[in-house]
């Protein structure tokens, strides 16, 4: 135990008594009450300011002017602007109008969904309805309303916010716009970004007009506005121009209804999604099953069947119902955390960690490090910095308690079931998203059951002095999670899961598991896992096996060059071992084709130290033994040996021929 952890435990908290939120409201995303107190004891109705350094602004800024954006289709548009000087609480600021100019040429700006739009070029119009929600959160984010068009906004310094907004184009012959502020929803949608975030000032002012809809049927429609039909009315009206705010509201599952009609549908994607091919008809059957917790809508498609989500509720972190203190990392920095910030440095001797992200808060490779089982280098766990930490939430020791950087959208694959793609391309090393779900503590051997195929195993290695317990803790995701619950596995995955602490320092139930990109990742591409070895052995057993094609999942079933009997535990070792040698042709590898071609054995054991052929898996102590492709199996097969020397052979005689 470190000095550090002893003073924590007899110290008095610098924040008070530790409170811990109620997991309705992490589930619900909602935000206690303003008397209360925070997550870490700290009273929410103290102002946080997300820049000591930053003297106060003294009044709410004037609408940014001009705010341009250069390059804008013309039927929906992605406006990027930076305002300066956000204030750092205050009431609902309006932006006023912001001035677009279009232009055709936008392609590389837009998510992949969006691109192909056509339109006329050249031509203006006004954003009206943009507002930023009262104070920033304790990360640092402000959170504008959802209001059709889309809008988010995130500060990325500490005093700028970047504007992020899908507009839609004005027609010239649009009517002005009545007299009055733009119309906006009552009801604040909570981002999954809000754990921290304190309670706005309740906004009591009654629903506000649109501009872009008139006279008699504006009034009509601000009655029923937060019914999906009115909304479907206003995006007539404006002539299906916002195609996104043609989609009924919802506030319900999403499985039921947030599904929309396909005969409706059809004309829109045909606007949205021109750039899909039309040979295959493609079905949107939520806009966002996030239901605006998240900060990105997560959509869901099938255009494979016709199945339906499977009912669950959307949540986006862990859900712990047991009242228990959490003890938060407290480091000492004040601004900007470096590598020696305490955070950073294994505080509580569980791993050796040295600094997780770069500046971007991109994950770092780590050279000295734990490994991870699929890719070395990357560190098995990550001690971000807390709410209670002194530095701000630009610190940039936070990532994943940060949430969604990036669009994901949920869809139906052709042998999986349903997966994850990636709206955006993403670069190596960013963050995806947290593995949310309940905690529960289980029997070790209990939990690969049908009903729990969407556990995740919470272990973070070797406690110093804690007894090992037979029980352990998992976070399921079967009744409640969010995307992350539909990520595939892949034998040659692109994403990886590693552990995260920021809010309590408990080795296991305190641990979120954090789900990164371990490579570039191109926009449409599915995201996928290493789900480990023993979850494919289970599968195998009810006759299930991995679908995910790749032609790089050969898998070695011998653990080194030497042959080793008894190097693999799982029980296929004995069978496959016979079979190979009597295949022909085959060198010494199968594909994870058919039963039992994965082959794994013990980390505890002496082979741990063979080459790079068998490193730890983040969930188990077992191991995946070596990839053929990149290991040494193929250079140790005779089979393969004996060719390369009868070729030489051949060449020598060949050559020998030649001169004669
Ligand atoms: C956590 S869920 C992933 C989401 C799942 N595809 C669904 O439709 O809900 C895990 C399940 O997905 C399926 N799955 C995931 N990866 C697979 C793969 N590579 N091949 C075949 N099935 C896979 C298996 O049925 C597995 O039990």
């Amino acid at each position: 135990m470190t000095d550090f952890w002893k003073d924590f435990q007899e110290t008095e908290s610098p924040m008070g008594s530790l409170v811990s939120k109620s997991p309705k409201e992490q589930a619900t995303g909602k935000t206690v009450d303003a008397a209360k107190f925070d997550a870490y004891g700290q009273p929410l109705t103290s102002v946080w300011i997300p820049c000591s350094a930053q003297p106060e602004q003294p009044s709410p800024p004037s609408p940014p002017s001009p705010t341009q954006v250069g390059k804008v289709p013309a039927k929906e548009a992605l406006v990027e602007t930076v305002i300066d000087h956000v204030p750092p609480e205050g009431p609902e600021i309006d932006f006023g109008s912001l001035d677009v100019q279009f232009d055709d040429d936008v392609d590389d700006q837009l998510p992949l969904s969006d691109r192909n739009s056509t339109g006329s070029q050249g031509s203006s119009g006004t954003v009206s309805d943009l507002y930023l929600s009262s104070s920033p959160d304790r990360t640092g984010s402000h959170t504008l309303q959802r209001i059709p068009p889309v809008v988010t906004a995130s500060v990325s310094q500490c005093s700028t916010i970047s504007l992020s907004a899908y507009v839609a184009k004005e027609p010239a012959q649009e009517e002005p716009a009545e007299e009055g502020p733009p119309m906006r929803r009552t009801s604040t949608r909570r981002s999954c970004r809000s754990l921290y975030k304190t309670e706005p000032p309740a906004a009591a002012s009654p629903p506000k007009r649109t501009t872009l809809v008139s006279g008699k049927r504006k009034r009509a429609l601000s009655e029923e506005w937060t019914s999906g039909r009115a909304e479907v009315e206003a995006a007539k009206l404006k002539e299906r121009r916002t195609v996104r705010a043609t989609l009924p509201s919802h506030t319900g599952p999403c499985s039921s209804k947030c599904v929309v009609k396909k005969e409706d549908t059809l004309t829109q994607k045909k606007e949205i999604f021109a750039d899909r091919p039309s040979s295959k008809k493609k079905f949107l059957l939520c806009a966002d099953i996030s239901e605006g917790k998240e900060l990105f809508p997560v959509r869901v498609w099938n255009d494979v069947n016709d199945q339906k989500l499977p009912k669950f509720k959307y949540v986006c972190g862990l859900i712990d119902e047991a009242e228990y203190q959490r003890k938060p990392c407290v480091c000492q920095c004040r601004d900007f955390c470096n590598a020696r910030c305490f955070c950073m440095n294994e505080p509580f001797e569980v791993a050796k960690c040295d600094v997780a992200y770069d500046a971007k808060t991109k994950l770092l490779r780590n050279p000295s490090g734990w490994v991870n089982s699929i890719i070395p280098n990357i560190p098995r766990t990550i001690w971000e910095c807390s709410a209670a930490c002194p530095c701000g939430p630009q610190c940039s020791n936070r990532s994943a308690q940060l949430g969604l950087r990036y669009p994901f959208d949920i869809f139906m694959t052709e042998t999986k079931g349903w997966g994850v793609r990636t709206v955006r391309g993403l670069p190596a090393g960013a963050f995806v998203a947290e593995y949310a779900g309940k905690v529960r503590m289980d029997d070790a051997m209990s939990y690969w059951t049908e009903a729990t195929w969407y556990t995740f195993s919470l272990i973070s290695g070797p406690i110093k002095g804690q007894p090992k317990s037979k029980k352990e803790y998992f976070l399921d995701a079967s009744k409640r999670g969010n995307l992350t619950r539909f990520i595939n596995h892949g034998c040659v995955p692109n994403c990886v899961a590693i552990n995260v602490f920021w809010d309590d320092t408990d080795p296991k139930r305190g641990m979120h598991v954090g789900i990164y990109t371990v490579r570039k990742i191109s926009a449409g591409q599915e995201l996928t896992l290493d789900y480990s070895a023993s979850f494919w052995r289970a599968k195998a057993e009810a006759g299930e096996y991995c679908q995910c094609g790749s032609r790089l999942a050969i898998r070695c079933y011998e653990c080194n060059s030497k042959n080793q009997a008894g190097c693999g535990d799982g029980s296929r070792l004995g069978s496959l071992y016979t079979d190979c040698s009597t295949i022909p042709g085959r060198d010494r590898c199968l594909r994870t084709t058919g039963p039992g071609d994965l082959v794994t054995r013990s980390c505890s054991s002496s082979h741990t130290g063979f080459k790079d052929g068998c490193q730890p898996s983040p969930n188990n102590a077992e191991v995946t033994v070596c990839l053929c492709a990149a290991d040494y199996c193929n250079a140790a097969s005779p089979t393969r040996n004996s060719m390369w020397i009868f070729l030489l052979l051949a060449f020598a005689a060949y050559v020998t021929g030649l001169c004669r």
